[in-house]
């Protein structure tokens, strides 16, 4: 299949999971992605599919949320097509990114490094935008993956969903998150990414921090009544609000912004950080994205 190499296909809810790598030129390594094709895609002819783009979290492979989220379940159910990057570069042979599990390996947090000795693979944010997205579009001339698309993602790929959604207004139908790091430029996981992809200058950071972002961002001009649907625990370890997690800073910086009482944050009693959490909330995601989503 082109540039994709199919590794294995997976019979699910009626459709198939395809899991796929290919050598990317933003990361220079082999990247896995995840593809989930419903069964509508085998019929839907002339008529493109809309596509639900979901960012991992730190530790993830493509497998988790295949796994592990109730997507495919929807996905089919409504005729969508979900695509699963993974995420950061894997055996980039850089000196210390597999000693800790939140930096490095599993933990490239979606920006496009500018430091030594990370900027030449840990370019994340372009590799999802730039290269994986475009190439799916060719590869799957079925999947509206670069007009009608929209993005979701957990914690660190929360974060990612956020960041790249705002960066790009109107790149995305629609943005939701669970459990996201909401401002990665105060917590200890942004901290330590930022630090080493980025460098010490803290306005590299804000680039890519949602709470900084919010401030200049345009708004959505492909939608009337813009929202953002987020979900995060009360028994999160992680903790919503005073951790790494940070959730109600957004809502307070999106004051006086385009996204002004816009941000719907739900802190849902009892949940905690895990897939438990994600497909719980997943079916009221999925009811959201498809409010905007052109079906
Ligand atoms: N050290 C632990 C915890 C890692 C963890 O909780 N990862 C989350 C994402 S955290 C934020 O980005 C996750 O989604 N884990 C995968 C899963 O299937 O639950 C560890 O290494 O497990």
């Amino acid at each position: 299949m082109g540039r994709f190499e199919t590794k294995d296909t997976v019979a699910v809810c009626g459709g198939k999971l395809l899991k796929l790598s290919h050598a990317s030129e933003y990361t220079k390594t082999s990247m896995d992605v995840n593809v989930y094709l419903p069964p509508q895609y085998e019929a839907s002819g002339a008529k493109k599919l809309p596509v639900l783009l979901y960012l991992s979290g730190l530790t993830c492979t493509p497998q988790n949320v295949s796994e592990k989220s109730f997507l495919p379940y929807f996905a089919s159910k409504h005729g969508f097509a979900l695509v699963f990057p993974d995420t950061s570069p894997r055996g980039a042979g850089i000196n210390g990114e597999d000693e800790s599990w939140d930096f490095g390996t599993g933990a490239g947090f979606y920006v496009d490094s500018i430091r030594e000795p990370w900027k030449k693979n840990y370019n994340m944010y372009s590799y999802v935008l730039k290269e994986l997205l475009p190439l799916v579009s060719e590869e799957f001339g079925q999947l509206d993956v670069l007009e009608n698309c929209s993005i979701t993602g957990h914690s660190m790929g929360g974060y990612g969903a956020l960041m790249m959604y705002m960066r790009n207004p109107g790149r995305f139908k629609s943005c939701s998150a669970f459990a996201p790091i909401a401002n990665p430029s105060v917590v200890p996981w942004g901290e330590k990414c930022f630090g080493n992809y980025l460098g010490e200058d803290k306005a590299e950071w804000y680039k890519y921090d949602p709470c900084h972002l919010v401030k200049a961002y345009a708004g959505n001009p492909q939608v009337a009544d813009e929202k953002i649907l987020i979900h995060v625990g009360t028994k999160d370890v992680f903790n919503y609000r005073d951790h790494q997690l940070r959730c109600e800073n957004l809502v307070e910086a999106a004051k006086g912004t385009k996204l002004a009482g816009s941000i719907d944050l739900n802190v849902v009693d009892g949940y905690d950080h895990s897939y438990y959490f994600i497909s719980s909330f997943v079916p009221e995601h999925v009811e959201f994205h498809l409010k905007y989503l052109t079906k």
